[in-house]
Formats: structure tokens, sequence, C-alpha cells
């Protein structure tokens, strides 16, 4: 069960009325696209992925966002970890921010697993020194000793995951982003990961998580927040929030 905590803390992810909207693109006929021109009809089929969203997670909190699919999880998450950008409003982060957002990105795919280990730490903040003190322990935790020289193209998703995870935490980050990635993890490695992941947060660590697993996202963290086609429409307790979500 997730503890209740404070909320009281310095404010880690601040998000003030964020909006990002996406293109649909359709394919049109040479005919379509000259009668909606004749007609000054707009063909271009634009949305609001995610639409005035505003919330602030405090230092040490855990979130889960939730929602149904295509509710605007996964692209608040990018949002937060800097690898989209908002089309409007802001978001600041305090502190190391390590995202496992989706498996493989940021690997390279013609380095090896220890070259990857280098460039993924360098990426995350860390320095030479520090990732060379933490190597031995980073390759242990992924368990993927035999492979660690075996360039990255040739890995299964579940062999990211694991190497991905591994140099994230290893990075000492203050919050900590993580999207669905985790199911593609053994049963065994998922637990790892989850026993790693409540260690992080006792030692007040902030977490935003993404996950379709509710009940055990819900026992992981003490806040949900509910998404629906782009707008929060539930902030609290996550079981009280993953109740709401069941209907
Ligand atoms: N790069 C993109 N280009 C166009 N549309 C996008 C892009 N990324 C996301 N979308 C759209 O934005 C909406 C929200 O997507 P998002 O992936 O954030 O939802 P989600 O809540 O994470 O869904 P799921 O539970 O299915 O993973 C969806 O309608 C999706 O199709």
């Amino acid at each position: 069960m997730a503890t209740s905590r404070t909320t009281t803390g310095p404010v880690n992810i601040e998000i003030a009325d964020v909006t990002k909207s996406f293109t649909l693109r359709h394919q049109r006929s040479m005919k379509e696209l000259l009668v909606a021109s004749v007609k000054g009809k707009d063909l271009s089929n634009s949305f609001n992925a995610l639409d005035g969203v505003s919330f602030d997670v405090h230092e040490g909190e855990t979130v889960a966002l939730l929602g149904f699919n295509g509710s605007g999880k996964s692209t608040l998450l990018k949002l937060i970890a800097g690898v989209m950008h908002t089309d409007g409003g802001t978001i600041r982060t305090r502190g190391r921010v390590a995202g496992l957002i989706e498996v493989g990105a940021g690997f390279h795919p013609d380095l090896t697993g220890r070259e990857n280990v280098y460039m993924n730490g360098a990426i995350l903040g860390m320095s030479e020194q520090a990732i060379e003190k933490r190597f031995d322990d980073i390759v242990a935790f992924s368990e993927i000793e035999k492979f660690i020289d075996t360039e990255v193209k040739f890995y299964s998703s579940g062999m990211f995951l694991r190497l991905a995870f591994s140099v994230a935490v290893h990075s000492d980050p203050e919050v900590f982003l993580i999207d669905e990635i985790l199911a593609v993890g053994d049963e065994p490695f998922q637990k790892k990961c989850l026993a790693r992941i409540r260690e992080l947060s006792a030692e007040g660590r902030t977490l935003v998580i993404v996950s379709h697993d509710l009940d055990m996202v819900a026992d992981l963290c003490d806040r949900g927040i509910l998404l629906e086609k782009g707008k929060i429409v539930a902030d609290g307790e996550s079981h009280e929030v993953v109740k709401q979500m069941r209907g």
C-alpha cells in the first residue's frame, strides 16, 4: 500500500496550462483537395492531445498518470522528459530527470551495450568516472553480462529494457519517469525493477509512472492523476482515482 506523504516539499515538476496538438494526416484525392479549396473547407485535422493541463509534483511524490488509450499520458510524460515540446503553457523540472519512455530510445544500435552504457550515462548527467565506478553494478543489475560487448541492434526488447533501466537507476535521478515499458521485462525482472522503484521512492525520489496495470500503480503511487481526452478529470489518492476510472 502507498503511504501518505507530505506534499509541502519543493516542487520538482511544474506544469502550467500545457497544450499539445497533433495533426491527423489523411490521404486525400486530388478531387477532394480541389473541392475543399473551392468551398474554402479546411481539411487539416488537428486535435489537442493535451488541453490546458496544470499540476505540480512535489519532491518525493509518487504519481501515477492514469487514463484510457489515447488520453494523453505518454505525450505528457514525453513533454516532462523534454523529448517533445509543448505548443502552449510551460513545464519546469528541478533536479536530474531520468526517463524510461520508449524501449531502446537513447541507445545507438551500432554501439555495444558497454558503449551505450557510457553514452546513456553521459546523457543522464553522469561523469565518466561515475559511470566507470558503477559500471559493474549496472551490468550486474541488468543480468546481461554475456551480451555487454554485443551491438545492441541484436538485443531483444527485454534486454534493452534491462540495460536502460539499470543505467537510469544508477544515474541517481531526482525525478524518475517511467512509461509502460516495464511490461516488456520478464516477471522476475519486473519484480526486481519494482523493488528498486520502491527503494527510490523510500529515498524520497520523485516518480511519475504510466501503466495500465492499475492495481500495481495504485499500490506503488500515492497520487493518481486521471486524464480524459487530454484534460485532467481527477487528481487524488491513487486508489480512489483508480476506483473512479473503473466507474
Ligand atoms: N507523434 C504523434 N503524432 C500524431 N498523433 C500523436 C502522436 N503522439 C500521440 N499522438 C496522439 O495523441 C493522442 C494521445 O496519445 P498518447 O500516446 O499520449 O496517449 P496515451 O494515454 O499514452 O495512450 P495509451 O494508453 O494507448 O498508451 C492519441 O490520439 C495519439 O494518437
